[in-house]
């Protein structure tokens, strides 16, 4: 457990993935250490993740960090559990449903992605920066209709320093990673409560926009959400979205640049979706991206080596007996997926890029397939963020070459990032 107040933290974040490897060999699959600022039990067992996952009744409720959950707010969906969580998961699952992602999210997606991908030729792309806009301004445009623009560029700034604050120690002193995540918190609530004001004023069917379907949403139990919940709706929405899909965007392309054959295979999959428009300016639409099954092999193979995400965290509200030991009430599980994704027992030659290993239907059924969760919290944004991501790569295969330029260093922990952008010089097709 290491030393008292700082357990193993030091070590766990200097070492890294080496960290968990060690502590494997020397105890097993499922061991405890006291990282992450409290004492917890860190499994790499695929059976004992799932059942983790699929049990938060028996106590196993999501355990992210103080940090997190303060700037996220307190009725944000990863804070809550039971009835709350229930209400805030159907307003979720109701806004994106099927016919709503077909007549309105995927055509904001693909408006927006074709645009965003506009007058590159020529130029050299910091697909880190970009990817990353792409996903906020995408999130933003499906919310609340906003363009990029005076009111965007306000948000923006606020966003990241938020994003930074949720993965700092909570230490609120002037200048912290903590303090700035709460300040830019602080600014988005106001700005939020402003559009909420103007929306509530202005007639139901002036925007068709995801803040128009909360505003009605309507569960049947008389239970309408709280402004403070449609704000903490709003954020988890955007935060949810932003670093899965704009690092899975990211390192897409730098696998695809890597590799020659995937490429060419993604290629010929969006250039027979093109050749069925009329014009190189038709949308695509949500039967198109059905249709994409390569680049869905190719996203998922992106997220599994990348480990986009590194694991999901679990506290105790109980004493809980798993695998015939007694985890005490308070503890944290972090259910680590890294070992999992790597491990050559699940997957052939784990660290070699190979979509086609997805192509086969079962690949995504195993039980060990974690990555967008399990259970009561399995992603209910998967289809959204798959869209987005599989629209990116459509109007960038169709419209563009590129090369890497710089030889970026690319950092794969905590997590996944380009510590000085990861550039690409990009042609016209
Ligand atoms: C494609 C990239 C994405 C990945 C890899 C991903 C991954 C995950 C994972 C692993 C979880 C489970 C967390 C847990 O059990 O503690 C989760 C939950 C969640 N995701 Fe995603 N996600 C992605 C995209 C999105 C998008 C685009 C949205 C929003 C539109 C979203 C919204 C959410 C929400 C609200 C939850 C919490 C669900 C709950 O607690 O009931 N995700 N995601």
């Amino acid at each position: 457990m290491g030393w008292p107040v700082l357990g193993e933290n030091t070590d766990f974040l200097r070492q890294g993935p080496i960290f968990m490897q060690n502590r494997r060999a020397r105890y097993g699959n499922v061991f405890k250490s006291h990282i992450l600022g409290c004492p917890t039990v860190v499994s790499m067992d695929p059976d004992l993740n799932r059942y983790i996952l699929l049990n938060e009744k028996k106590g196993l409720v999501p355990g992210y960090p103080q940090s997190m959950l303060d700037i996220l707010g307190k009725s944000n969906i990863a804070a809550v559990h039971g009835p709350l969580h229930r209400v805030m998961r159907n307003a979720f699952l109701a806004i994106f449903n099927p016919n709503v992602m077909r007549e309105n999210i995927f055509p904001k997606i693909d408006a927006f992605m074709s645009s965003h991908l506009s007058n590159w030729s020529g130029k050299i792309i910091d697909i880190q920066q970009i990817t990353k806009e792409m996903a906020f301004l995408s999130a933003m445009k499906q919310l609340l209709s906003m363009d990029k623009g005076p009111q965007s560029e306000v948000f923006m700034p606020e966003f990241y320093k938020m994003v930074s604050g949720t993965i700092s120690l909570p230490i609120d002193l002037p200048g912290t990673n903590y303090r700035q995540g709460i300040q830019g918190r602080d600014a988005i609530v106001v700005l939020l409560k402003e559009i909420l004001e103007k929306r509530k004023a202005s007639p139901a069917d002036e925007h068709d926009d995801i803040l128009n379907h909360i505003l009605r949403f309507d569960d049947n139990s008389n239970s309408q959400l709280t402004e403070e919940q449609i704000i903490d709706l709003l954020i988890t929405i955007i935060y949810s979205g932003f670093e899965t899909v704009s690092t899975t965007s990211m390192m897409c392309v730098k696998y695809l640049s890597d590799n020659t054959a995937a490429l060419q295979e993604l290629s010929k999959e969006h250039i027979g979706i093109r050749k069925k428009k009329k014009s190189p300016e038709d949308p695509i639409t949500l039967d198109d991206f059905k249709l994409m099954h390569f680049t869905r092999a190719v996203i998922y193979e992106t997220m599994r080596l990348a480990v986009v995400v590194n694991g999901l965290l679990r506290r105790t509200t109980q004493d809980v007996e798993l695998n015939g030991f007694l985890i005490p009430k308070g503890w944290k599980i972090y259910v680590y997926l890294r070992e999992i994704n790597h491990n050559d027992s699940l997957y052939d030659d784990p660290l070699a890029f190979n979509p086609w290993r997805w192509l086969e239907s079962k690949t995504e059924h195993q039980k060990h397939f974690l990555l967008f969760g399990a259970g009561g919290r399995l992603c209910p944004g998967k289809e959204s963020g798959v869209a987005e991501i599989s629209t990116f790569l459509h109007y960038l295969v169709t419209r563009y070459r590129w090369e890497e330029v710089g030889g970026d260093t690319l950092l794969t922990f905590p997590r996944v990032q380009a510590p000085n952008g990861l550039h690409i010089k990009v042609w016209d097709c």
